[in-house]
């Protein structure tokens, strides 16, 4: 009891703010041990290994020697199942146990297609949706769900970051977003510092990760240590690596394993899937899990593997690494993969009642007995002593980078701007000297009001159909490891939007109004420009609703041109509203150019009773001579104004909710 008292005070100790203090290695019966050893845990034994000895380069690294949470993994009989397009069920994994300790790195290891990322995700709960896992995953003595997120860190095989950003910058964002946030800001930049030199990345601090033109850019080493720093920021006691040497020359891979050791070598757990090491960078790993055909054909002591190949008669020649071998002898051979598959269920079965199987089993056994034994209140505490930052901390964070983000990206910005400055000019020079109130002039408002309405609708609406699908990987995989909820993330990404989505449309409106010489009245031009953001903004969320709800730009963009087509075409610019047929009329109740017309229109007319006549005659046209003959002619009503206005309102919050529906539904479904 008193050792369970102990465990339960050490991890309810283990804040954010005391964890930047040094404390001795433990083992992973939690032990104290001399200051200058660690119990590297092997496995089947545990031997107590000299670290400056052994590892020399630790302290080095990782500074003094932190005591990370001690997090002990363990799963029983876990099958994995993923449901196919036609309902089956096709298993991935089967029926596989294992156990990971504190101060230990495992190799994951298989040929292709043998399971490992499968079952990685699964023990680290970031399988995909569709993904039915059966058998037991438990974490601490608790099985394992979301909490998972925050007591781990996973290194994906693809590094997927903000491009533009620099190394400090990323890792500045990422541990506001994934530290305790009762942790100070000292103690967040003294850990991004010490991770940047820690990890070798302090000189290239200043480096855009994947710059635009020009920019000198992160290595494919350097990347892999960013994505490593990164989820160290937090210092779990869990890591998974999904392949983390791939794509790396040898000395990088030497390297980034060297720094996994290390991790372990402080009492982290480390799981790592490894394609074919080299004997230099196996020499690291102190377990080795094999699978084969989502099956285990070995697990225990790396250095054992060898003997338990040669009793079935696989013999390794010299020449060979063993590693190289034992994944020819588990991988198919094209051609004769029935003979293949028979040699591997045969290993795997002779593995399943081998000696190393059952002290595998054994120590399952014992570790879910010390588990049963552990007081309740102790797991809860070690788990929940998190405390996440405010949402509107994320929020806030978020937006910092998304703006940092657009400002470095010229497509959006200067360019955009610059376009718009254009395309303006151009179109007000068209509508110069024509004055205003004779019939020519109406004929040039209505214009100009379109044009100002079609700009602030069309080319924003079609420029933020890439945006979801090209961030959704990155947000995607954030929300996976519980960074941030959707709608954090999508009011964020808007926020972050508005400032672009304000100087936009007053630059345009503004323009257009004083070349067009339209209703010279600081009410007027106050309410137009109003009218312009509040179109541009409905644009905007409606451009955001397609690109959330269909996966790519282009199947947005096939659904948004029919429907922009009936909202032009209900807008009262080319039809007279009544006389639009019944079945196609509703449309109109959907289209902020109708809204935004008649209010822009109202804006210009209400009150107008001196508009000249002076050219009825040689046309046959009617002359109009008032702003209600105007109004009229396009089936507005000059008392309409308001309503306009909250309809665009209405509009917006729908199409923005639309939006958001749309995005939790795809998240769910990756
Ligand atoms: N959603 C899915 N639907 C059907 N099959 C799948 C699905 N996901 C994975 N698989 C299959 O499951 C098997 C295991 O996949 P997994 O990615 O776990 O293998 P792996 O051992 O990590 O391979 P690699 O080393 O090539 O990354 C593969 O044959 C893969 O094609």
């Amino acid at each position: 009891m008193g050792k369970k008292a102990d465990k339960t005070k050490r991890s309810a100790d283990n804040s954010p703010e005391k964890s930047e203090s040094p404390k001795p290695l433990q083992s992973t019966s939690y032990e104290l041990l001399p200051a200058d050893l660690v119990y590297i845990d092997s496995g089947i034994k545990t031997s107590p290994v000299k670290y400056d000895s052994l590892y020399p380069e630790v302290e080095e690294v990782f500074g003094v020697p932190r005591s990370p949470r001690p997090c002990t993994l363990v799963w029983r009989d876990v099958t994995v199942h993923v449901k196919l397009k036609n309902g089956r069920l096709k298993r991935l994994v089967n029926n596989v146990s294992g156990i990971a300790k504190p101060g230990t790195l495992i190799a994951l290891m298989g040929p292709s297609g043998a399971g490992k990322t499968t079952l990685m995700s699964a023990l680290a709960h970031r399988s995909p949706f569709g993904t039915v896992i059966d058998g037991e995953i438990i974490m601490n003595g608790r099985p394992v769900c979301s909490y998972v997120d925050r007591e781990s860190g996973y290194m994906h095989q693809d590094d997927i970051f903000a491009e533009n950003l620099t190394v400090i910058e990323h890792l500045t964002v990422m541990a506001r977003l994934r530290m305790d946030r009762r942790t100070s800001t000292v103690a967040r930049k003294r850990r991004v510092n010490q991770l940047m030199r820690q990890l070798s990345l302090y000189e290239s601090r200043f480096t855009r990760i994947g710059g635009l033109d020009g920019h000198k850019t992160l290595s494919g080493g350097e990347r892999k240590r960013l994505a490593f720093a990164t989820e160290l920021l937090t210092d779990p006691g869990l890591l998974f690596c999904d392949e983390p040497t791939t794509g790396l020359d040898s000395s990088s891979a030497l390297k980034l394993v060297s720094l996994l050791r290390a991790s372990a070598a402080q009492g982290k757990t480390v799981i790592c899937t490894i394609h074919q090491p080299s004997s230099e960078l196996m020499a690291h790993f102190d377990k080795l899990v094999l699978l084969a055909e989502g099956r285990i054909a070995f697990a225990g002591n790396a250095s054992a593997a060898l003997g338990f190949f040669e009793s079935l008669g696989y013999h390794c020649p010299l020449t060979y690494n063993p590693t190289d071998y034992f994944i020819k002898v588990l991988a198919l051979t094209p051609g004769s993969e029935a003979a293949s598959r028979h040699a591997i269920k045969s290993i795997c079965d002779r593995f399943a009642v081998s000696d190393v199987a059952k002290e595998l089993d054994m120590e399952i056994h014992l570790e879910y007995h010390l588990m049963d034994n552990e007081v309740e209140d102790s797991r809860r505490i070690r788990g929940d002593s998190f405390r996440p930052p405010h949402f509107y901390t994320k929020i806030m964070w978020l937006v910092y980078r998304y703006l940092l983000m657009i400002i470095r990206d010229p497509r959006v910005q200067l360019v955009r701007i610059l376009q718009k400055l254009a395309i303006a000019l151009t179109a007000g020079v068209c509508f110069l000297g024509t004055p205003r109130l004779t019939q020519a002039g109406v004929q040039d408002v209505q214009g100009a009001l379109f044009i100002i309405i079609a700009e602030n609708t069309f080319s924003p609406m079609y420029s933020v159909l890439h945006m979801f699908p090209e961030e959704f990987p990155l947000f995607n995989r954030e929300l996976k490891a519980g960074l941030y909820s959707t709608p954090v993330y999508y009011t964020a990404r808007m926020i972050a939007l508005f400032p672009g989505l304000l100087i936009e449309p007053v630059l345009f409106t503004g323009v257009v109004y004083w070349l067009a010489g339209l209703r010279y009245s600081a009410y007027a031009i106050g309410l137009t420009i109003f009218i312009s953001i509040l179109v541009l903004n409905v644009a905007i969320a409606c451009g955001s609703f397609f690109s959330c709800a269909f996966g790519s730009m282009p199947l947005a963009i096939a659904y948004l041109v029919p429907f922009d087509y009936s909202l032009m075409m209900t807008s009262g610019i080319f039809i007279k509203l009544s006389s639009i047929p019944r079945y196609v009329a509703w449309i109109r109740y959907l289209s902020w150019l109708m809204y935004s017309n008649e209010a822009m229109s109202i804006v210009q007319w209400d009150g107008v009773e001196n508009i000249t006549c002076t050219n009825s005659n040689s046309t046959g046209v009617p002359c109009v001579s008032t702003g209600d003959e105007v109004l009229m002619q396009y089936d507005f009503t000059s008392s309409n104004l308001w309503l306009d206005i909250s309809a665009l309102l209405l509009l917006y919050i729908t199409f923005h909710l639309l939006a958001l529906l749309a995005l939790r539904y795809r998240t769910r479904r990756k």
